[in-house]
């Protein structure tokens, strides 16, 4: 035909939705992303309205494809990645939700879970799912949906109502309600899927009162999901490639060597590294995850999950109003010959991996009438740095033995905060050219499946670096500022069993 092929790549997030298209040598032809509206109904509850998912995604989907395709290029597949966890559950004749999507980050499940958890199932659920009994995951919220939304349990059961994370919810609209399936990542995510037998676990969906005819058919990360309903895009195209954000970016990354390891900077930070085919149960209460499944073979990961990262600096400027841009923050922090003792931790939503502790909430300690708007920037910078400081020294105790870190996400941006994340961990730490790596991804694994891209080690060779941060503060101030921080979490912590 003539013109080149390009995958396009769909990126629905928790603040926003993007879509890429990358060429065949996954540079990037073109972008189109629009924020959408956060709904917090209750104390530690946070909502989407599913039609502003997916209005925004085909709005940014239909710019970015126009973009590439006038520059002669053709889109001839389709990868998707999301926000995790993040759960809907629709009306599989009308295809509309019965509510809002619960969002990952919403916190109403806490004492189900403690329930469940002081009834002595953690144990259970760790082994199957890898992962913890916390609201973050899907098993409890849709429980809540179903016990709160009137009527929905019973047709649940008859299998009129269909469950979804994000990925599953995009591809029910993109395939005209045809196809309802996810992949491994996505399952791996819900507490409802066993990582081992790669099934949806029958005592998971019982203990968690979820009907089996709710569930989604679990595919690998690169597949065909079926075609786009040719009424969205002027004609139909392949959606093949599915994986949840953050296994995006560890593909992105080119992390596919067990021990390999990245961290991306968004709202939240996730921490991911490469355990190869073998899932690590941590002995630190960071998560067992699936990496990728191609070709029926999985690739495992440990991961470690931090709530709030750039997410305190948008309060910094949203809820604080002391800066103006996010990026203003930088030059604050750089500004001070060190923090003043001040710190801050951003127990916003709970404490996630290694403390888990869904009942803390956020502090700022150190405060003294020296203390300016600067030291709180720096202490929110500082935070993401030290939070990923406690999940490296916990994988490592669970023996990674990581070489260098990584990075990506929108705080990356900010060269102070790298910098001051490699002499934190006294590591070298990468930053791509290509910040998108979530993105790429799933263009990846869409292309992959197309035929555009090569394997793991042709992919890896398209990876570059856009600079090495080398770690270079002296280790009596580093063992300072630790000290400093754990004092700090320690106040923070709630007390509860977590
Ligand atoms: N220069 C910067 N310094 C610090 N934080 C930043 C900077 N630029 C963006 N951020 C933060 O990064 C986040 C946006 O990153 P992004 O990867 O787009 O997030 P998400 O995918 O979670 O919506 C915001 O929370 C913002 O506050
Ligand atoms: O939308 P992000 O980039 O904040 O990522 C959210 C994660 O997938 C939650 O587990």
């Amino acid at each position: 035909m003539g013109e080149r092929p390009c995958i396009l790549a769909i990126d629905q997030g928790t603040t926003s939705s993007r879509a890429i298209v990358f060429d065949a040598g996954a540079a990037v032809l073109a972008v189109a992303q629009t924020e959408f509206p956060q709904h917090y109904p209750a104390d530690g509850w946070v909502e989407h309205d599913p039609e502003d998912i997916w209005r925004s995604t085909l709005e940014v989907s239909r710019q970015a494809l126009q973009a590439a395709e006038a520059t002669g290029a053709r889109v001839v597949a389709i990868g998707v990645t999301n926000q995790r966890e993040t759960t809907l559950i629709w009306d599989r004749q009308t295809g509309r939700p019965i509510h809002n999507a619960i969002v990952w980050q919403d916190r109403r499940t806490a004492a189900d879970c403690a329930a469940l958890a002081a009834d002595g199932n953690e144990t259970m659920v760790q082994a199957r799912s890898g992962l913890l009994l916390d609201p973050y995951f899907s098993a409890t919220k849709a429980a809540w949906l179903l016990d709160h939304v009137s009527g929905a349990r019973m047709r649940a059961e008859t299998g009129h109502l269909a469950f979804g994370t994000v990925d599953s919810f995009l591809l029910w609209r993109l395939t005209g309600g045809r196809v309802h399936a996810t992949d491994a990542t996505n399952a791996s995510r819900t507490n409802l899927f066993n990582i081992h037998t790669q099934d949806w676990d029958p005592d998971l969906l019982r203990l968690f009162r979820v009907p089996a005819a709710l569930l989604p058919e679990v595919k690998d990360s690169a597949d065909s999901f079926g075609q786009t309903d040719p009424a969205l895009f002027g004609r139909p195209i392949p959606v093949l490639g599915l994986v949840g954000d953050q296994q995006g970016a560890t593909i992105g990354q080119c992390c596919f060597e067990p021990g390999t390891i990245k961290s991306t900077y968004g709202t939240g930070c996730f921490v991911v590294v490469n355990t190869g085919a073998t899932p690590v149960a941590s002995r630190h209460r960071l998560l067992t995850t699936i990496a990728y499944r191609i070709d029926g073979r999985t690739d495992y990961a440990l991961e470690g999950s931090i709530f709030i990262a750039g997410a305190a600096v948008q309060w910094l400027r949203d809820g604080l109003g002391i800066v103006r841009t996010a990026a203003e923050t930088e030059a604050l922090a750089a500004g001070l010959p060190d923090n003043g003792g001040v710190y801050m931790v951003p127990a916003f939503t709970g404490l996630g991996a290694p403390h888990w502790d869904a009942a803390a909430r956020g502090s700022l300690t150190g405060l003294t009438r020296a203390s300016s708007r600067a030291h709180l920037a720096r202490a929110a910078l500082e935070a993401s740095c030290y939070q990923t400081r406690d999940l490296l020294a916990a994988m490592r105790e669970d023996g990674a033995v990581p070489a260098a870190l990584r990075v990506d996400g929108g705080m990356v941006a900010n060269g102070w905060m790298v910098q001051f994340l490699a002499d934190l961990l006294d590591l070298p730490v990468d930053r791509p050219v290509v910040m998108e790596t979530t993105a790429l991804g799933a263009a990846y694994l869409a292309g992959r499946k197309a035929g555009v891209y090569g394997d793991f080690a042709e992919f890896t060779r398209v990876w570059q670096r856009d600079r090495r941060f080398d770690p270079a503060m002296p280790a009596a101030t580093r063992t300072a500022l630790l000290a400093g921080w754990q004092e700090a979490v320690k106040r923070t912590l709630s007390g509860a069993p977590g």
